[in-house]
């Protein structure tokens, strides 16, 4: 059961009962969204969908050494002479840590073990750093001796070890931009009646122009990363993420990223994190976190409500803020005023995005500490507009942030957060984009991918691209989605028989013929940055043990998975 299973069967039942046109008007009625979301939460209690739900759906696991012993077995089982499949065998390793019980000898034996990998891996320093957390975490005496070996073994190896991978930065193509000043200076914001606002470009560009680099105001970490990467800073480093002290489900990589999220967002997640992950998208996740992170911005629940009731907060963007000292009050304006869409939503979008916020709403007031930071009736209210108001501005402005440092062995999507960033959910949609933005961490680098004339307009693609869907899906897509209809240049194109994500394709070798079928645009992107890129790869490459992009010529093709993207567009040249 997830929401929308909810959602579907209340209006289900609603529809058998013949009420939907009374309980739709009496909706559609009524003018404040926490009105809206109230009416909706009367209804699932009355048809106790809530109490169902609670029954069904674990909030959070609890602690138990059974399953962490479990989770160790299966993960000696990867780790065995048979198998030696390390990754699958730290993720597990991770999962045994996440369930051990505080101060039990399985969170120590889980670290044991992970040492042990990284000791296979000639990873010796996080070798060293996974015994020093086990023995923190009393590793039994009956056992040490393993561990003292190992670690005087890795003490004797570590001069072998390349030093650490300072990862690669890239810099801006051009000066910076003198309000935003992590964008090019070529850059500026327009609006028009049809396109609402978007950014054009006032000097030529050529392809592989960089021109932007922008941190998120907040992200989120997807559900099926949680054993893979730290909640809060969203580096990958199973190597020696550490546990939450309650539940099961997110680790960090330092103590300092974990008083972090205490402090903040996991402190309302935590106590129903399983509830959130098994109920809810990513979408909803994001909506979430931006929520509790306003909530973070003040002291008081009446200082956020009375920054948000300022004229000069409305419909701000990231080319309205000031700079001189980006505070995450400041950067939050940029954030609170994107584009909701509410006005072109139908009364059927806003009942079902009434049933997610109720749901949310009364599981986080219900069962974490949230309650009594709101306070009173007028503090509910706010709460229930916001998380309303982010649960429109999401599907349309959040940024899927994908892996470009290294496909691991067992994750099929390379998408591993979401996160909310102002200046990139200024660009519009092109189903032939002519940027593209990859990621190193959370850190987002806009790249130029198709020459672009002065004047003209920065394009994004917002999942709906020629290559991969046909212009009927596509179309639908962006209007039930985004609510635009789109009349991109790249509308007409249509090859959805190319049919994958241009970076997730498979290219088998780099031979003269990819290189002749990337087209003039990308020829011009391939001589002047594949270096760039397999600098980059290469260097991560280099970080990573299980030897996914070890060499050159992984990263060149991963390079070229992102530029092979604009390859049907030579046929219109
Ligand atoms: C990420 S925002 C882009 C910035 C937005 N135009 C604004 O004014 O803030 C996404 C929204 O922009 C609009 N949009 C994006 N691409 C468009 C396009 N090609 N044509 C018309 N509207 C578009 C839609 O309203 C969409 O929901």
């Amino acid at each position: 059961m997830d929401v929308y299973d909810v959602s579907d069967d209340l209006v289900k039942k609603l529809n058998d009962w013949k009420l939907i046109g009374i309980i739709s008007g009496k909706f559609n009625e009524l003018k404040e969204n926490h009105r809206k979301v109230d009416f909706v939460m009367r209804a699932l209690i009355d048809f106790k969908y809530m109490e169902k739900i609670f029954l069904n759906v674990t909030l959070r696991e609890d602690k138990c050494n059974k399953r962490s012993v479990e989770f160790r077995m299966l993960g000696n089982e990867q780790f065995s002479l048979k198998n030696r499949k390390y990754f699958q065998a730290l993720e597990l390793y991770n999962k045994s840590i996440c369930y051990a019980e505080p101060n039990s000898e399985h969170l120590s034996i889980g670290y044991a073990n992970r040492s042990a990998v990284l000791f296979e891996w000639k990873r010796y320093r996080q070798c060293l750093a996974n015994i020093e957390l086990a023995r923190k975490a009393n590793y039994p005496a009956r056992l040490s001796h393993k561990l003292d070996k190992r670690e005087r073994d890795c003490q004797q190896l570590l001069d072998q070890q390349p030093p650490d991978v300072v990862p690669y930065e890239f810099k801006l193509s051009f000066n910076s931009h003198p309000q935003v000043p992590f964008i090019a200076d070529c850059l500026e914001l327009r609006e028009s009646a049809d396109e609402g606002r978007f950014v054009v470009t006032n000097r030529d560009l050529v392809v592989g122009d960089l021109v932007a680099v922008e941190q998120p105001f907040c992200s989120t970490l997807l559900a099926p990363m949680r054993y893979i990467r730290c909640a809060t800073c969203k580096r990958e480093n199973y190597l020696t993420l550490i546990p939450c002290d309650s539940c099961c489900s997110v680790m960090f990589c330092s103590e300092e990223c974990k008083q972090q999220a205490m402090s903040t967002y996991h402190r309302f997640e935590c106590p129903i994190i399983d509830f959130l992950h098994r109920m809810f998208n990513k979408i909803h996740g994001i909506a979430l976190r931006t929520t509790l992170a306003a909530l973070d911005l003040y002291p008081s629940i009446e200082e956020l409500m009375a920054f948000c009731e300022q004229q000069q907060n409305q419909h701000k963007c990231a080319f309205d803020l000031d700079y001189s000292q980006l505070s995450p009050q400041e950067h939050y304006r940029a954030i609170h005023g994107l584009v909701t869409n509410q006005h072109l939503r139908s009364v059927s979008d806003l009942f079902q995005r009434s049933v997610v916020c109720a749901v949310l709403k009364h599981f986080i007031i219900e069962y974490t500490p949230l309650k009594d930071h709101l306070g009173g009736e007028e503090g509910m209210n706010f709460f229930t507009d916001l998380l309303f108001r982010h649960l429109q501005t999401s599907p349309s402005n959040m940024h899927g942030i994908d892996l470009v440092e290294q496909v691991n062995e067992t994750k099929d999507d390379q998408t591993h957060s979401s996160g909310a960033y102002a200046f990139l959910s200024l660009l519009n949609h092109s189903c032939a984009p002519n940027t593209v933005r990859i990621y190193e961490g959370t850190k987002a680098y806009m790249f130029i991918l198709r020459p672009i004339k002065a004047g003209n307009k920065l394009y994004d693609n917002y999942g709906a691209h020629f290559a991969i869907s046909s212009k009927q899906q596509r179309l639908k897509t962006l209007s039930m989605q985004y609510r635009f209809d789109c009349k991109c240049e790249g509308c007409e194109l249509d090859y959805p028989t190319f049919g994958r994500m241009p970076h997730k394709a498979t290219v088998p070798s780099v031979t003269d013929d990819t290189e002749m079928a990337l087209g003039a645009y990308n020829y011009d992107f391939a001589v002047s940055n594949y270096r760039k890129y397999c600098d980059f790869l290469t260097q991560y490459g280099a970080a990573y043990p299980c030897e996914q992009i070890s060499s050159a010529e992984e990263c060149l093709k991963m390079a070229l998975h992102i530029m092979v993207d604009a390859v049907p567009l030579k046929a219109k040249m």
